[in-house]
């Protein structure tokens, strides 16, 4: 009799080994095809001497960061004029999940334009994403000459990384509530570069007295920590517009005697600035759900300083995929950000009180 099992002849094994083939060949070449329909898609650097450096595969972080503060000031001239002009067109674009107005005017969408459009004739092939629309039918013609400032040459050195891992984040107007109110010393633009999701470098730039900052992670920085920083009672830096129970979290978790200041530039507000019109804290809390572009710039320059900027559970944001960022988010330097996030109290039973 012959014994129990399965037994392949030559052939069986022939047709068996030519399947296997088949069916890695289809699974390589679809890998391939995506790739190719990747560089296809992609639109090609410009060459030339106003094109990027590098091929449309890489970018150099050091020219990301020269375009990105160039982008903010010109966008932050856009703020300025319109403010100074007085015809803010102010709209209603929407409401916030508390049921606060999001307002939109002029400033946000023609400082939006300027920025976007610079980034984009510079770096064609990065992902931007930016808290207000393009008009698509939009093409205006801006080209960047591609000089580097003296002081970013001076302590940042190029850096190419591969084009498709980065990720741009645009706010033309931070702060447009304040805007409206005229509270002129609250409001920021900023851009910020992401790689790989990562925040690797933050520009944010006051228009109307005309301060910047910028810092890019393991290169440097024109901006640095303060000297001291009040761990025990901080001063909390919180947002005046959409504070939620922010209050009630700062108090719960440093005591009654808090002291809390609701204001716009809230990552400035725990840095060295040379800015008259810039209130100091020690750690900035946010409780409510917020966009990407207002945050990511801010975290951006407090990693390159060494501090920290994380959800009020002590994750890392990731700024790639969704606009928004869910957790909250405590941010702090020259402090143990861990120990600070053990403080916090549950905010799942805060809202529910
Ligand atoms: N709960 C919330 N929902 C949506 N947006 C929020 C928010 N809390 C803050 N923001 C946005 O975050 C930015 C900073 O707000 P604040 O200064 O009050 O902290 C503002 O955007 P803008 O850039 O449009 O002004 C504000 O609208
Ligand atoms: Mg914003």
């Amino acid at each position: 009799m012959a014994p129990m099992g399965i037994r392949l002849s030559p052939l069986g094994m022939a047709v068996f080994c030519l399947l296997g083939l088949g069916v890695l060949y289809h699974l390589y070449s679809g890998f391939l095809a995506g790739r190719f329909a990747f560089f296809m898609l992609s639109e090609p650097a410009a060459g030339g001497p106003e094109g990027p450096r590098g091929s449309a595969a890489s970018v150099d972080l050091r020219e990301l960061l020269a375009v990105s503060v160039l982008a903010a000031v010109r966008g932050g001239k856009e703020v300025r004029r319109v403010r100074e002009g007085n015809v803010l067109n102010e709209k209603a674009k929407g409401k916030t999940r508390e049921g606060a107005e999001e307002k939109l005017t002029s400033g946000d969408l023609l400082s939006n334009r300027r920025m976007f459009h610079l980034l984009r004739a510079a770096f064609p092939t990065v992902q931007i994403n930016s808290e207000e629309r393009v008009d698509a039918a939009d093409q205006e013609t801006v080209s960047w000459d591609r000089s580097i400032p003296e002081d970013i040459k001076e302590k940042i050195q190029p850096k190419e990384v591969p084009a498709e891992s980065v990720t741009v984040w645009i706010d033309p107007l931070d702060a447009t509530q304040e805007y409206t109110e005229d509270l002129r010393q609250y409001v920021t633009t900023m851009v910020c570069v992401a790689v790989n999701g990562k925040p690797v470098i933050g520009v944010i730039h006051k228009p109307f007295s005309e301060y910047t900052a910028w810092a890019m992670v393991d290169g440097g920085s024109n901006v640095k920590a303060r000297s001291l920083y009040n761990e025990k009672t901080p001063r909390i830096i919180v947002s005046r517009s959409h504070a939620g129970k922010v209050e009630q979290v700062a108090r719960q978790t440093f005591g009654n005697k808090t002291v809390i200041i609701p204001a716009g530039y809230k990552v400035l507000a725990l840095l060295d600035v040379a800015d008259k019109n810039q209130e100091e804290a020690d750690v900035y809390i946010h409780v409510t759900y917020i966009k990407k572009w207002d945050i990511c710039a801010g975290n951006a320059v407090l990693r390159a300083l060494g501090g920290h900027m994380t959800t009020l559970t002590g994750e890392e944001i990731s700024y790639t995929g969704s606009d928004g960022n869910e957790g909250g988010l405590i941010a702090s330097i020259n402090m143990d950000h861990k120990a600070l996030i053990e403080k916090l109290p549950d905010l799942e039973k805060t809202s529910h009180k």
